[in-house]
């Protein structure tokens, strides 16, 4: 997968990228990371990339030229076709099954702004979707653009080794993950609960699957209701809630 992304600061989204399962994903030729500067697009001594805002305002609005050729330029690096992704807070919420649609594109532009944000004619003329990491404000798109690289690179065939499966992430399925635990058995913070001890896989399944579905219930129960749950786990979820109703 190619990911370019439209920044003033391309070596903030390098470094981001360059450690872990990203850089990792880089190494095997996973992930191809492109950084592009608009300010190099820019034109007159000062090379502007932003202007005060028509009718007034606080801070400054992203010119339209300088981003376009950057975009263009990145369009033109490579012949396989690319939408462009503004991350924005006006934008859809990154969801994990949006990480997953992204990892499946061959390429994709991230365009993040600074300031108040991007002149509208550029979003409406060159923006495909826009693109929120939640409902906060950032002081511009780098680390959104870097939330959606670390996401879409994990999920590269070949980027996690088994241990680091993403099958079982929180969402994965709609719902939490469940408690993971790890030597020592005994610690003055507690043990280790026995059925992860015991060596048989179905009730080793069957508790972190029940402690998903719970923790699902407990924490974000929106997601439930959009959760595709089966009989057994109704099941299993009514035995979590039970140890609530003693
Ligand atoms: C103009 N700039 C404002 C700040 N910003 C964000 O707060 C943001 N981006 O994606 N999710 C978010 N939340 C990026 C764009």
């Amino acid at each position: 997968m190619r990911i370019d992304v439209i920044t003033l600061f391309p070596d903030f989204i390098a470094q981001c990228a360059a450690f872990g399962v990203t850089g990792r994903a880089g190494e095997r030729g996973l992930l191809s990371l492109h950084g592009w500067n608009p300010r190099d697009y820019a034109e007159g001594n000062y090379r502007r990339v932003d202007e005060r805002p028509f009718g007034g305002g606080p801070g400054m609005v992203m010119l339209i030229d300088p981003l376009r050729a950057a975009i263009e330029a990145a369009r033109a690096a490579d012949p396989v076709p690319a939408k462009v992704i503004y991350l924005t807070p006006q934008g859809a919420p990154l969801t994990q099954a949006k990480a997953r649609e992204l990892a499946a594109r061959e390429r994709v532009i991230l365009l993040c702004g600074r300031y108040e944000g991007i002149d509208e004619r550029l979003i409406e003329a060159e923006v495909d979707e826009e693109l929120s990491i939640g409902d906060y404000v950032l002081s511009g798109g780098e680390l959104a653009a870097a939330v959606v690289v670390d996401a879409v690179a994990r999920l590269q065939e070949g980027a996690l080794s088994d241990a680091e499966s993403a099958e079982q992430d929180s969402f994965e399925g709609g719902v939490l993950d469940c408690p993971h635990y790890t030597r020592p058995v005994e610690h003055e913070l507690g043990r280790v609960p026995d059925v992860l001890l015991s060596g048989n896989h179905a009730d080793i399944a069957r508790w972190r699957r029940k402690e998903s579905l719970g923790r699902t219930w407990q924490r974000r129960p929106d997601l439930l209701d959009e959760a595709a749950l089966t009989q057994a786990d109704h099941k299993l979820l009514d035995e979590y809630r039970a140890r609530f109703a003693e």
